[in-house]
């Protein structure tokens, strides 16, 4: 049977809803209580295959965790020492944020492991972690001179504090070099060339740990311990929201309640540029989840114009690129995005991919080096396209096969990375 999703045209969006929770600090809450002193319980977990991921390779390094029900989870922590050596290779699947941020913390201890993931991360970059993590002194090795999975670390006797600037701005190589630095001789600095989400940053808060903020350097000396909270509540995923964001705005007569978003300030680009585009979106209810900041949304129909952005925002709103040219296409005149060359290194070349996909609608546009120009209003039509088993090119396709004259998606499955139940709601709004 052919793997597909056929998605019709819809009406006016109408609801009111919560977001699934967000996946980089349902990832970190794992990870973090993992080493913390004490269970921490984790509500709002994000039970996507993603964070499933860190669980199971957390559970492969000893630690117990239970599933109270499906969105919440208790971390029994075994401090930061606590970690044992995991017996088979540990998989961290379809997730770069698993793998990456782990590479982190299992440079650091006295037992060997090794990594693998699915046909996708096997060909995302890993040097861009191995590197500095190696001027550390930790020993990893991997395919192709440390260029790609499978991956082996080996342990090392004590690990080197550096003064790293950062050639990309990556919240996965921030992560690791801080979550290695913890246990790091001396205060390693890190430099990034503009700033990426900091949940790592604040999580280490939020477990008693005192960092060094300047400019865009962050420095860790050697932690002692982590002091665990007794919950963490994870907020709604704003990358998840930003699908129905644009869902609403570009669909004539919708208007929806999205509760209780994440909009710390390093994830927050998708809002400054959809509302430089037009859009009609109200941020209300602000309040604090633990030390992130959340916030209802509502959205209403707009009509949106062309824009222009580059590299200084994107690490703002860089898995946000598919959705925001689903708005381009919607929008008057041209849409200009440059300084999103990471894209090409995502679970696909994601320009690529959009180039390709959104062209079979109709679409004009074309894919640069490093970004898209989107001309916008083009007549679009019914089409069969593919996901690249891309969870975020699957449903940018279905938000524009919504608002066009409908799609079926190839491969339409992978939305089980980051948003599971992303077609029963998308059928939900269209009633
Ligand atoms: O740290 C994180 O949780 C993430 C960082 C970003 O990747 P990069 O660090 O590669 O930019 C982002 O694309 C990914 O979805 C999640
Ligand atoms: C790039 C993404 O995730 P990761 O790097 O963790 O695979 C994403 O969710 O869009």
């Amino acid at each position: 049977m052919k793997d597909i999703m056929k998605i019709i045209a819809g009406q006016g969006l109408k609801g009111d809803f919560f977001i699934p929770g967000d996946k980089s600090i349902s990832h970190r809450s794992v990870m973090f209580s993992a080493l913390g002193d004490k269970p921490v319980r984790i509500k709002n977990f994000l039970n996507s295959q993603d964070c499933l991921s860190t669980v199971k390779c957390i559970q492969a390094l000893g630690v117990k965790v239970d599933f109270i029900n499906e969105n919440e989870i208790v971390i029994y922590g075994k401090g930061i020492h606590g970690l044992t050596e995991p017996s088979d290779v540990l998989d961290a699947g379809n997730s770069g944020t698993t793998l990456r941020l782990m590479m982190g913390i299992l440079a650091a201890q006295p037992f060997f492991s090794t990594f693998t993931g699915d046909q996708s991360l096997r060909k995302r970059p890993m040097r861009r972690v191995i590197n500095p993590l190696s001027e550390m002194k930790a020993k990893l090795v991997s395919r192709e001179d440390s260029k790609y999975l499978p991956l082996a670390i080996i342990p090392v006797d004590k690990l080197q504090a550096i003064n790293y600037a950062m050639p990309m701005a990556s919240a996965q190589v921030k992560s690791a070099i801080l979550l290695a630095g913890m246990y790091a001789e001396g205060e390693t600095i890190v430099t990034e060339p503009y700033t990426s989400r900091d949940h790592t940053e604040r999580m280490f808060e939020t477990f008693g740990v005192k960092l060094r903020k300047f400019g865009t350097s962050i420095g860790i000396k050697k932690v002692d311990k982590f002091v665990s909270p007794e919950e963490i509540v994870v907020p709604g995923d704003i990358s998840s929201a930003a699908f129905w964001l644009v869902a609403a705005s570009i669909i004539p007569n919708s208007k929806l309640i999205i509760r209780n978003i994440g909009i710390n300030p390093t994830r927050t680009g998708i809002l400054d540029v959809l509302k430089d585009m037009g859009a009609n979106i109200e941020i209300v209810n602000e309040k604090w989840s633990g030390k992130e900041p959340v916030a209802d949304f509502i959205v209403r129909s707009a009509e949106l114009k062309g824009v222009t952005f580059g590299a200084e925002i994107m690490p703002r709103l860089i898995d946000e690129i598919p959705i925001l040219t689903v708005a381009a296409m919607f929008a008057e005149g041209d849409t200009i995005i440059s300084g999103a060359g990471e894209l090409r290194v995502k679970e696909t070349d994601r320009l690529a991919a959009i180039e390709a996909e959104f062209t079979k609608m109709g679409a004009k546009i074309q894919a640069t080096d490093d970004g898209l120009i989107i001309h916008g209003k083009a007549a679009l039509k019914e089409a069969e396209c593919y996901s690249y088993h891309d969870h975020r090119i699957a449903m940018a396709l279905a938000i524009a096969g919504m608002a066009a004259h409908g799609v079926t998606i190839q491969s339409p499955h992978c939305v089980d990375i980051s948003y599971p139940n992303f077609y029963t709601v998308l059928n939900e709004l269209k009633k």
